[in-house]
């Protein structure tokens, strides 16, 4: 995995719609967007909130590149913080610190730092909305929410128990598992790895894949893309979060590809990131 720069985002590599609109402030189709201070349409504002289109600028209480003191991570640190447009539909004045690490072994790591430096208190939803490339949708599975609830986006929120063992995918998705593990692992047999997603301070999963017909209506998007693609998002949906004044809350994100064979080994271990 690569980064490199970010329009609300973090553009990793091979993971983007061929026919995505790189138009800024508006995001891409793909990479991992930050979905803040909204998923999805739970709110006023435009789906999944304004921080992925909007451009962010370099922390200046970091150097612009970071090494860590052996040299096997290094870490960019990003800030968001709102304009006067931002603050007239979401009257709320935050500071969004983000560090997007990449180690040399490839994983990535995301940590958002959100903070309130407002009079009042407010809430907000969150995710990582992270787009994976698998190698064929209907052979991928994901392991890590087997018996969880979820509430169905494409039944109004209806709340359901999972039953299977694993989650496969044969027709269109859109779910949000609440209360979930920390450690999510998504198999791809063909590619023979799997991708294994660690999180902290996000309780929720989202998984979405469009399918077939929703993936026709979508114009940055490609008729057969869905074949190659599925998002799983760490993510804080089903309760806001609630910042003080003053208060910080932090949720994180660390995202590795392993080969299959070594990926029950990581879904037993413990998150540190
Ligand atoms: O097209 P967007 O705004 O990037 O959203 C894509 C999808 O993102 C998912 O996370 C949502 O659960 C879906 O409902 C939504 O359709």
């Amino acid at each position: 995995m690569t980064f490199d720069h970010s329009v609300g985002g973090v553009c990793v590599s091979e993971i983007y719609s061929v026919v995505a609109i790189f138009k800024p402030p508006n995001a891409m189709r793909g990479g991992i967007q930050m979905c803040f201070p909204q998923f999805g349409y739970s709110g006023t504002l435009e789906r999944h909130g304004f921080a992925r289109n909007r451009i962010w600028t370099l922390d200046d209480e970091h150097p612009p590149i970071n090494h860590n003191d052996n040299g096997s991570k290094v870490s960019v640190d990003l800030i968001l913080k709102p304009s006067e447009d931002d603050l007239k539909c979401w009257p709320h004045c935050f500071e969004f610190r983000l560090r997007v690490s990449l180690s040399k072994d490839g994983d990535l790591s995301l940590v958002s730092r959100i903070r309130n430096v407002n009079g009042k208190p407010f809430s907000f939803s969150f995710a990582y909305h992270t787009y994976l490339s698998v190698s064929d949708i209907s052979e991928v599975r994901i392991e890590g929410l087997e018996t969880l609830d979820y509430l169905d986006n494409l039944s109004h929120k209806e709340r359901f128990t999972e039953q299977g063992d694993a989650i496969t995918f044969e027709s269109e998705v859109d779910r949000v598992y609440v209360s979930s593990p920390n450690v999510v692992a998504v198999l791809d047999h063909e590619k023979k790895h799997s991708f294994v997603i660690r999180k902290e301070g996000l309780p929720d999963v989202v998984v979405w894949n469009p399918w077939e017909k929703k993936s026709k209506t979508m114009i940055d998007f490609g008729d057969e893309e869905y074949k190659q693609m599925l998002c799983v998002d760490a993510a804080a949906v089903e309760r806001a979060i609630t910042l003080k004044p003053g208060e910080e809350w932090t949720g994180k994100l660390e995202l590795s590809a392993v080969s299959s064979t070594n990926c029950s080994d990581h879904l037993d271990h413990p998150v540190s990131i």
